[in-house]
């Protein structure tokens, strides 16, 4: 439904797509991941025809997007990220008109506006102005202008940013119906965590490149292993034939495919009462990015954060 090949875009010097390649088939979410500057807002908005691209090919349902934008903005869904909404006139009438524009039959406009605003939980923003909503309320209605009319391919934007749990939950399931019912999506986001609630695959974007692509755990086991976290009393002691990592003073990081089978051959070895705790770190996504990047994900992420991230780590055991 979206192919993308060798896509690039810079702003001036600055370089935000340099040759990205990404496949959605029908019925197929893709969690475009990507801290903030990754490049995901200006892959989203060259598929939508908001912004010109300087090479490669888009094609969505076959059709030529960086030519043909206008065909090809009717098979759009788009929740952008700061999509002006008509300001003056109630949310109502927006979605209303947006969903002409986008080609939902007039007779059919009245259902589906409740449909979708009941889904979104924003009925009661309905007869409310839009220029008079909150930033977050906004986020909603734009989610709900992209549910409109059922695209075959709907593109969410970060829509779930600054979205209370209920809200995200709602935007996830809402996602999943329409998959469901054979539209592709594609959903970007800057939250590794969210990806666990869909059924999605992964899409990396990392400086203006695809770094990987696949199931997330297939991803996980192509590139990361887990790591026991050995903490100590005071200095940690040579384990013998481990390759062990020395982290904040008091703690030895060792990989191992096998947490168990190392926990069992190193416990015994330990000078009594020497050990504090043990962590047995899972690996994730975060693990994922950290072994293509040699950075973190959330200080790639903090670097030009509008907010917290919230990615959780590993599962903790504690051995005293
Ligand atoms: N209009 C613009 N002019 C100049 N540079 C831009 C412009 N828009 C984006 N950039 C730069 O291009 C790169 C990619 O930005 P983009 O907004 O696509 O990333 P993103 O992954 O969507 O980030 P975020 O999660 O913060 O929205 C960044 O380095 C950004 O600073």
């Amino acid at each position: 439904m979206l192919h993308i090949e060798g896509l690039r875009k810079s702003y001036g010097e600055q370089q935000a797509l340099l040759g990205v390649d990404l496949d959605v088939s029908e019925g197929e979410i893709v969690a475009l991941l990507g801290p903030n500057g990754a490049g995901k807002t200006t892959l989203v908005s060259i598929v939508a025809g908001l912004r010109k691209a300087d090479g490669g090919v888009v094609e969505v349902g076959g059709v030529d997007a960086l030519s043909r934008s206008r065909e090809v903005r009717r098979m759009l869904g788009l929740a952008p990220q700061d999509t002006g909404l008509y300001p003056v006139v109630s949310v109502r009438q927006n979605l209303r008109l947006f969903g002409e524009l986008s080609g939902v039959r007039r007779s059919a406009l009245r259902q589906r506006v409740d449909e979708v605003a009941q889904a979104l939980a924003i009925t009661d923003l309905l007869d409310r102005q839009a220029g008079k909503l909150s930033g977050g309320q906004k986020r909603r209605v734009h989610t709900a202008i992209a549910f409109m009319h059922r695209p075959r391919l709907l593109m969410l934007d970060e829509a779930t940013t600054g979205a209370d749990v209920e809200t995200r939950g709602h935007i996830l399931d809402l996602v999943q119906r329409l998959a469901e019912q054979g539209s592709a999506v594609l959903y970007s986001t800057h939250y590794l965590a969210e990806i666990s609630s869909l059924p999605a695959t992964v899409a990396i974007l990392d400086r203006g490149r695809v770094i990987a692509r696949g199931g997330v755990a297939e991803l996980v086991s192509a590139h990361a292993e887990p790591v026991v976290e050995l903490a100590f009393h005071g200095d940690p002691p040579v384990l013998a034939d481990l390759a062990a990592e020395r982290v904040d003073g008091d703690r030895l990081r060792v990989r191992a495919p096998d947490p168990a089978a190392l926990l069992v051959a190193v416990l015994p070895t330990l000078p009594p009462g020497s050990l504090a705790g043990v962590e047995i770190v899972r690996p994730d996504l975060e693990s994922v990015y950290l072994a293509l990047t040699g950075r973190r994900y959330q200080e790639a992420d903090a670097a030009g954060a509008r907010e917290p991230a919230d990615e959780g780590g590993g599962a903790g055991v504690s051995a005293s």
